[in-house]
């Protein structure tokens, strides 16, 4: 497709924000050869790794980011996910395939067009924050405006705005060493959130925080989701963040996405043993929908009991069937769609109504993905981490 430098071919609602076809990122001597050799691309990472000392990161990844959603990668540490978001900015160059953005060539944007890409259209947010440690919270957000030549005075009321947005009020004039981490990482999502850019990037920003602290702050993007509908990217090794925040979720291994569905889907009808082992553990009913459950009402039925709307959580039917001694109604806009029963209920519970090769298959899962990720690599080895500078 071609397009002009400036002007997205496409403003259409359901246009998607990131398209990705047959992308590969391969690091390593010769790492162009690999995506088009089918025998270099049938071997396992170890075989080639062993064969030409080469990477395979990001294995033939294709995907959409549609507007206004929360897009998840995860997988466990090593799986690819950096790799994956980076390459959408060409923060690290893609080895093979297309990637566009509101239909435009992202690899053949030239330097100028990527800097603008970067500085306002996708903001990243990154777990070591990128602060400046001399300059005020007021300042480290105002940062990206003053590199798009925003006027003090302007930059500066937009920085404020945000700044009381992300619940950092009376901290403006506070220096980076001298807030938490959770604060931090509040500075770091004001900042990329003044830029005002289409979407917003997440490299697992959450992780080194502790826990209560990583559920205020996904509370707080869950908040700012639902408030401003603005498209994320998130990456993750956590399944429960995953589960918690996507709309979608794309679950890496290996440098490939083995399943990318929505967190229903995801629990209720795995890929394959991987996915299902992955997600084994996961509270279903907190997960699954009514949807799941729900029978056809008798004419009796249909009149009576408690009413629960058709995305309802099979957790809240469960407390409204027990509740009312009788089965819910799913009604959608005044209409009954169906009804859930305590026994189909607990079949969701059980895993049982859910996916029948769910039992046997899971024995003979292939060698089972870790429950918690090893210790990340630190960010001075990575030579692609980048500066704050070149990032925002
Ligand atoms: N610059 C590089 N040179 C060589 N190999 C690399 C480079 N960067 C990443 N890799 C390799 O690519 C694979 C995917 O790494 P990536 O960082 O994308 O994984 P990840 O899922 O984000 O992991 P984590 O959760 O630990 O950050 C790993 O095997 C990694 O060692």
């Amino acid at each position: 497709m071609t397009t002009t430098a400036t002007t997205p071919v496409n403003t259409a609602a359901d246009t998607p924000v990131f398209s990705v076809e047959g992308l590969w990122k391969v690091f390593g001597p010769k790492a162009a050869r690999v995506p088009g050799d089918s025998e270099l691309t049938a071997l396992d990472p170890a075989e080639l790794r062993a064969r030409t000392g080469c990477t395979a990161a990001v294995r033939d990844v294709s995907f959409d980011v549609r507007k206004g959603e929360v897009f998840v990668v995860m997988g466990l540490s090593g799986s690819g996910k950096s790799t994956l978001v980076r390459c959408l900015t060409r923060l690290i160059e893609p080895t093979a395939g297309t990637i566009s953005i509101d239909g435009e060539d992202v690899r053949a944007m030239d330097k100028g067009r990527l800097r603008e890409l970067r500085r306002h259209r996708a903001a990243m947010v990154f777990q070591h924050f990128g602060l400046l440690p001399h300059r005020t919270v007021l300042d480290n957000v105002a940062y990206g405006l003053e590199i798009q030549g925003m006027s003090r005075a302007e930059r500066r009321e937009k920085a404020a705005e945000v700044v009381a947005k992300v619940g950092l009020e009376g901290m403006e004039h506070r220096r980076p060493g001298q807030l938490s981490g959770g604060q931090r990482q509040r500075v770091g999502l004001a900042r990329a959130l003044a830029v005002d850019p289409e979407v917003l990037l997440f490299d697992e920003p959450f992780s080194a925080l502790d826990p209560l602290i990583r559920r205020d702050m996904q509370e707080e993007v869950v908040r700012l989701h639902r408030e401003e509908g603005r498209t994320m990217v998130f990456i993750t090794h956590d399944l429960n963040e995953a589960l918690k925040l996507g709309d979608r979720i794309a679950l890496m291994r290996d440098g490939r996405v083995v399943q990318l569905g929505t967190p229903e889907e995801i629990v209720g009808s795995p890929a394959d043993d991987y996915v299902r082992e992955f997600v084994r553990d996961v509270p279903r009913e907190q997960v699954m929908t009514v949807r799941t459950a729900m029978r056809g009402a008798t004419p009796d039925e249909a009149g009576n009991g408690p009413a629960v709307p058709p995305d309802a959580t099979v957790s809240e039917a469960i407390e409204a069937v027990a509740r009312a001694g009788a089965p819910a109604r799913v009604v959608d806009h005044g209409r009954c769609l169906g009804v859930v029963d305590s026994d189909a209920l607990l079949e969701v519970v059980a895993g049982t109504g859910l996916d029948p090769a769910a039992d046997g298959a899971a024995a003979e899962a292939a060698p089972l993905p870790r429950r918690t990720a090893p210790a990340r690599r630190g960010a001075a080895s990575r030579p692609d981490q980048g500066t704050s500078e070149e990032l925002v």
